[in-house]
């Protein structure tokens, strides 16, 4: 039976001697590395390392890996996680009207493409209105938004995510502007594909915006959820092109394509500890 793989993602002020320190401790406990990748970013001073090891003990339990890690992590300040690789992460998806997302997330998922546990689905429209997709096994929850009173249905989301357990949350095309105090509770865990390619076209019907301006390429992007609306951490993107002759509604069809892959791309590099935030950027360590 093959070992247990674990993930180990740090982020710290640059200096000589973080990678021998960390390498040195992980052989030290009988861990054998099997992945590394760094980068240091020479504009801000962080360096960032993803590492996956296999302690070469059978059995060993990640929070003792972590108490025996806490050391060097505090020597260096650093910012950190340590995870059982095959722990499957637990997952909020949150839908509104298009659902071309959300089906294909369901779909991935379905056939393991997607290694999470589905934990619940948030749509602000009625449940018919995904009457052709079948996720009956999944906690359905229907929360209207009410314009004159949006932090009543914020406040049911927040009780969602919480009974849940969601580790993380993924707006599927949802199409409400999340308040300042929901987005910085999500902090670093709440995903968004943004039907342009950002920082192009912020905002809503990103895809008339676009035709009026007569665009050659059209794109999505997904970025982590920050107050500044379409604003958050860049963490995939991709583009299709496109001509004079195509109308806003060829290009919403073109996009569904851009919009499905990237959110897709992007899932897998977050459910396998790729993508780390340097600042308003990140850094994605990519398969
Ligand atoms: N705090 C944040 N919330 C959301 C973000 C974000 O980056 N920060 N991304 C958006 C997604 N988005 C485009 O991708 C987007 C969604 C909604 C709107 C918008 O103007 N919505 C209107 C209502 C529209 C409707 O009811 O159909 C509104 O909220 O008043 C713009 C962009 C998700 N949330």
């Amino acid at each position: 039976m093959e070992a247990a793989q674990f993930v180990l993602t740090l982020s710290c002020a640059d200096r000589p001697g973080i990678v021998g320190a960390v390498s040195s401790h992980l052989a030290a406990q009988g861990s054998n590395i099997l992945e590394a990748q760094q980068f240091g970013d020479a504009q801000t001073g962080q360096f960032f390392m993803r590492l996956v090891f296999h302690p070469c003990t059978a059995d060993v339990a990640a929070d003792d890996l972590r108490a025996g890690f806490k050391v060097v992590a505090q020597r260096f300040d650093m910012q950190w996680t340590l995870r059982l690789r095959d722990q499957r992460r637990r997952v909020l998806l949150m839908v509104s009207k298009f659902d071309h997302c959300l089906a294909d997330l369901l779909y991935r998922w379905r056939i393991g493409e997607l290694p999470m546990d589905i934990v619940g689905i948030i749509a602000n429209h009625p449940r018919e209105t995904y009457r052709h997709l079948d996720f009956d096994a999944i906690p359905f929850h229907y929360l209207p938004v009410d314009r004159a009173d949006k932090a009543t249905q914020e406040a049911q989301v927040w009780a969602v995510i919480e009974q849940s357990g969601a580790e993380l949350v993924v707006l599927a095309r949802y199409m409400q502007v999340l308040s300042d105090e929901l987005a910085g509770k999500l902090a670093g865990r709440c995903i968004n594909i943004h039907h342009s390619f950002l920082p192009g076209f912020k905002g809503a019907r990103p895809y008339h915006q676009a035709h009026r301006r007569g665009v050659k390429l059209i794109g999505a992007t997904a970025h982590f959820v920050t107050a500044d609306l379409d604003e958050g951490p860049i963490i995939e993107q991709d583009i299709e092109r496109v001509s004079h002759s195509n109308t806003p509604e060829d290009m919403i069809r073109i996009g569904r394509d851009i919009e499905r892959r990237v959110l897709a791309r992007t899932l897998r590099l977050v459910l396998d500890d790729r993508v780390l935030v340097d600042g308003h950027k990140t850094v994605v360590f990519a398969p």
